[in-house]
């Protein structure tokens, strides 16, 4: 055996995203309030992290404190072990995309496709000529034809437009990706293939993922490691399994108490509910 092959991998055993005491305040004067207080985890490389917890926990404050829409107010947020780099108040690109829980208003309604897509992998010149390849591959990953990417957004299904928003937040090859609530406008049949479309990209791009959902049955079948917010505090935290076999938080125990088998999905371990 080489000596390369038993070296530990300092790549493999970074975590891709730390969020470190994380706490952020929103709104001003008297009206402020601390929406996260101290919340810390670790996303490993190619993992995907469930964030659950009922309306007003703080989920897609942390989601938008990750894209840099809203400014820690105190902690730290490092990718790669360095800290998150954003402008004008957004994170990279490049860094961080989001995929958008609506697909009905996260495009713009008079810009084709392939508009779009060129503005999401270019967005200075946002011209479509020198990346309708590129744009054309994009829709192939997600099993859209190239050939509609001239269409107009009012041209495809909620499922098809949930495909073009994966597939624009793909666009500019980000390392971690954030998916807010994306098949809650969906039906349960376009909720599992985007599901399936979510599972074969992760795989196939080796993604680093945060998943945010308000769903346990769905949690349960995308993510590897589950994290739990009540009013702001991160309650819970291990792995998917294991949590959902013996919740540490009397919360997380309660809220899957009401999680009943979901007919939805086939996982390996454990026969489908009809
Ligand atoms: N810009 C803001 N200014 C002040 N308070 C805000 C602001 N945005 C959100 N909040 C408050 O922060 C709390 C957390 O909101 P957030 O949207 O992060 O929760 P959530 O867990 O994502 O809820 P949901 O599941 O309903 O989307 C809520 O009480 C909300 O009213």
């Amino acid at each position: 055996m080489s000596a390369t092959a038993t070296a530990p991998d300092p790549q493999a055993a970074a975590p891709l995203l730390r969020v470190e005491d994380l706490t952020v305040e929103l709104g001003n004067g008297a009206a402020a309030r601390r929406v996260l207080k101290g919340v810390s985890f670790d996303i490993p490389r190619g993992t995907t992290l469930a964030l659950v917890g009922e309306s007003g926990s703080g989920k897609t404050t942390l989601a938008r404190t990750l894209v840099g829409v809203h400014r820690p107010s105190s902690g730290r947020i490092l990718v790669d072990d360095a800290p998150l780099r954003t402008s004008r108040g957004r994170a990279g690109a490049a860094t961080v995309q989001m995929i958008p829980q609506d697909p009905y208003s996260s495009f713009d309604p008079r810009r084709t496709v392939a508009q779009s897509l060129a503005e999401a992998l270019d967005p200075i010149r946002a011209r479509v000529k020198p990346v309708r390849t590129r744009i054309a591959e994009l829709l192939g990953q997600v099993s859209l034809d190239p050939d509609t990417m001239d269409r107009y957004p009012h041209e495809f299904s909620g499922g098809q437009r949930q495909r073009l928003a994966i597939a624009r937040a793909l666009a500019p090859r980000p390392r971690f990706v954030i998916a807010d609530e994306i098949t809650s406008a969906l039906d349960l049949t376009t909720q599992a293939e985007i599901l399936n479309l979510l599972a074969d990209l992760r795989r196939r791009l080796s993604l680093t993922m945060l998943f945010i959902s308000h769903d346990l049955a769905v949690v349960r079948h995308v993510s590897d490691t589950v994290a739990v917010l009540l009013h702001g505090d991160l309650v819970e935290l291990g792995p998917t399994g294991a949590t959902f076999a013996a919740p540490n938080h009397p919360y997380t125990a309660q809220l899957l108490a009401s999680v009943p088998g979901d007919p939805r999905f086939h996982l390996d371990d454990e026969p489908a509910t009809v």
